[in-house]
């Protein structure tokens, strides 16, 4: 193991880096609580500081993954659709199989210019975690219970709100709705089965509802659907944890462009298109497999600095004054005043673990575990 490798899985290594995303994100948490009365004079100023804001810490994470690990990060597309990427609102369809695919989607936003500005929809319980969820609520980020009862009137309030939203976002839909896992996939292959659709190999039968409900919504506002399928070189199981230490992965990404106004209004014939989208990932997956690539051209766009700027920001702003504290803390020779501060410590490293835990497959919700009906 090289000097740098040793030096990168020290445990004290990843807890400054924690504290530095920690407190860091409570300062720009603050600062958009801030922004509020900003949204009463002007809603598109108050949207476009919230787009900066929240860039500083989700590059935090980009940065960890771009710099600290050093993942590759590999683009498969046609020459045709790049230059279009970052230039205009489009959803995105991807695959929901591994621990950081939310950070790789980050990644490519990042390189795209469209960070700050990017949507989900996501699950509910995200909306609480520390940080991350806070930060969602100011920028517009779409929930979801995954109770369709509930879910079809706000989803498409939340996403007609952003039909004047100021600047370009790309939107993500897991339309697998929850982490492939072993079981999961065999009781969604079951559906596929009782509903007579060709099983899937790689992926989970898409759940169709959010997907209609999203591209009927974004018409005439986003151009286009991008329907992405990533996988990591050599049966890779990227882990945050696994950045943290400095773990390097290669990360594979297939696009394709799809104008959003060829596919179908009727909600039945959208998801008889997004059955077929997904037989189709299935399709590149084996080749994949098979090959150890995706097909078509490769044109990837190069990392940027601005992850990396920013988090040697907020490191140097933040680290110092940890330095002065802890000197101060050792001089003052209180033993009460260490103990207390060791137990800080221990609070704050559960704390963060709990938050690493919720990207963790392991401890992923049951969704999906069992069959779900709608009564519609
Ligand atoms: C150039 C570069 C391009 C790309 C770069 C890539 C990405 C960058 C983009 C943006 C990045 C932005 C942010 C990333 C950051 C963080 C993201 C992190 C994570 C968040 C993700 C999540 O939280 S995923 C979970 C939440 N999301 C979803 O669930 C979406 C999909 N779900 C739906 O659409 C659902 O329909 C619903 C949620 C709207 C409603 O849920 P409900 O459970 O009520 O579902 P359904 O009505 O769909 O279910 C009933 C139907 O399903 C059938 N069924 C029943 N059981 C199963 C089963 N086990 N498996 C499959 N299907 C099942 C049932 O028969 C019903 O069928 P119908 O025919 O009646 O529909
Ligand atoms: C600089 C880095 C410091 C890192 C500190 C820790 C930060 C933790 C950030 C938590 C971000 C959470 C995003 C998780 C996204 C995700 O993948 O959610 C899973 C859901 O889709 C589906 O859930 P499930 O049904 O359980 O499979």
């Amino acid at each position: 193991m090289g000097l740098v490798r040793l030096l990168k899985s020290q445990f004290v290594l990843h807890l400054l880096i924690i504290y530095v995303f920690l407190v860091s994100g409570v300062i720009v948490n603050v600062l958009q609580l801030c922004t509020l009365p900003l949204w009463l004079v002007s809603k598109r100023f108050a949207r476009k500081v919230n787009i900066r804001l929240g860039y500083c810490i989700m590059s935090q994470m980009v940065a960890l993954l771009e710099w600290w690990s050093a993942t590759e990060c590999t683009l498969y597309t046609d020459p045709e659709s790049f230059p279009l990427y970052g230039k205009e609102n489009a959803v995105v369809v991807l695959n929901h199989n591994f621990e950081i695919d939310f950070l790789c989607g980050w990644t490519f936003c990042e390189r795209f210019g469209v960070l700050g500005s990017s949507k989900v929809l996501a699950k509910k319980e995200l909306a609480f975690v520390p940080i991350i969820g806070w930060m969602w609520y100011f920028l517009e980020i779409v929930f979801c219970k995954r109770k369709w009862e509930d879910d079809r009137k706000t989803v498409a309030k939340s996403i007609q709100n952003l039909h004047d939203y100021p600047e370009n976002f790309w939107f993500l839909l897991h339309c697998e709705g929850t982490r492939f896992t072993p079981k999961k996939h065999e009781i969604s292959m079951q559906v596929a089965e009782s509903k007579g659709i060709p099983k899937l190999k790689y992926h989970l039968l898409p759940r169709t509802k959010g997907f209609w409900l999203t591209v009927q919504n974004l018409r005439g506002n986003a151009a286009a659907v991008y329907d992405s399928t990533l996988n990591f070189r050599n049966n890779e199981s990227p882990t945050l944890l696994g950045l943290m230490s400095g773990r390097k992965y290669h990360a594979d990404l297939y696009v394709r462009r799809i104008p959003l106004d060829t596919i179908p209004e009727d909600e039945a014939e959208c998801a008889a298109w997004l059955h077929k989208l997904y037989q189709e990932k299935d399709s590149f997956q084996e080749h994949y497999a098979q090959t150890g690539r995706f097909p078509g051209p490769i044109k990837s766009p190069s990392r940027r600095p601005w992850s990396l700027i920013n988090w040697l920001f907020w490191s140097s702003l933040l680290l110092y004054p940890l330095f002065l504290l802890f000197v101060q803390l050792i001089s003052s020779g209180s033993m009460l005043t260490i103990v207390s501060s060791v137990a800080l410590c221990v609070a704050v490293s559960v704390g963060s673990r709990w938050m690493i835990g919720q990207t963790e497959i392991d401890r992923g919700s049951s969704y999906g575990n069992k069959v779900s009906v709608n009564n519609h």
